[in-house]
């Protein structure tokens, strides 16, 4: 048990999913998961564990931005011992190329925020995806005929940026959608020697305006969820 999470040790998977929508965790308990037992309901901030094709799967939400994300994920591989963990978020698409609803599997993550300045004295750290997991993805999108995007994402501390101007350099750079969790996640992961991976929906298009409505991003992001649970699988059978 911790602070934020009332789950005893051992009733967390190794493998886990982490949306940033505790209801999307649940949309996932609920229609991908068998025998399944909620952990925690601390703050509403669900968290499940089930079997997945036989393979021991937790699914946590884990708020939005990178405080939150970082509280649920420290505790997740401090005091739990995960070791494959997939984010599974949506994202503002600032790339005009990249279209609502595409898929996008972030290999790093630039940030604004300041959490990495503080960690490493003013210098930069480089939060970078897994290469195994993000290969597992890689294949598992293959496999299962969905389109997967490869590239870098922004992890933002700001969702309403005052200035609409600001992702034009990001984009410039390559940067493809705009998020606000991944650059947390993956530093925690490496300080932990844990595997970290996200995958985004893309839900809005900074650039062009498009948009889903919240239903949809909590309940319809399946092609996202099923390579994120054939990639824990994989993971699994790789030991
Ligand atoms: O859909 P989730 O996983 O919450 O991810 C995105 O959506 C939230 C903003 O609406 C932020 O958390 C952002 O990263
Ligand atoms: O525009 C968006 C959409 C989802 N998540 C973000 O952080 N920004």
């Amino acid at each position: 048990m911790t602070a934020h999470n009332e789950a005893k040790v051992g009733e967390i998977a190794p493998n886990i999913l982490l949306p940033g929508d505790p209801l999307r965790a649940k949309f996932i308990a609920d229609n991908y998961l068998e025998n399944v037992k909620q952990y925690n309901s601390v703050r509403n901030m669900f968290g499940f564990t089930g079997t997945y094709k036989g393979v021991p799967v937790s699914v946590q939400g884990t708020g939005m931005g990178i405080p939150s994300i970082s509280i649920y994920v420290h505790e997740l591989l401090a005091n739990y011992g995960c070791k494959n963990l997939i984010r599974i978020g949506s994202a503002g698409a600032i790339h005009e190329e990249i279209k609502v609803r595409e898929i996008i599997l972030g290999t790093a993550a630039s940030t604004t925020s300041g959490v990495n300045k503080d960690r490493f004295n003013g210098l930069d750290f480089a939060p970078a995806a897994d290469f195994d997991l993000a290969l597992a993805a890689a294949q598992s999108a293959e496999e299962l005929g969905f389109a997967l995007r490869k590239g870098t994402i922004l992890s933002s501390d700001i969702f309403y940026d005052d200035n609409p101007k600001f992702y034009e350099k990001w984009a410039k750079y390559g940067v493809l959608a705009v998020e606000m969790e991944a650059a947390g996640l993956y530093t925690l992961a490496a300080k932990h020697r844990a595997r970290a991976l996200t995958l985004v929906t893309v839900s809005d298009h900074i650039v062009t305006g498009e948009s889903t409505s919240a239903e949809e991003r909590q309940n319809t992001f399946t092609q996202m969820m099923e390579i994120a649970l054939e990639s824990l699988v994989k993971m699994h059978a790789k030991g």
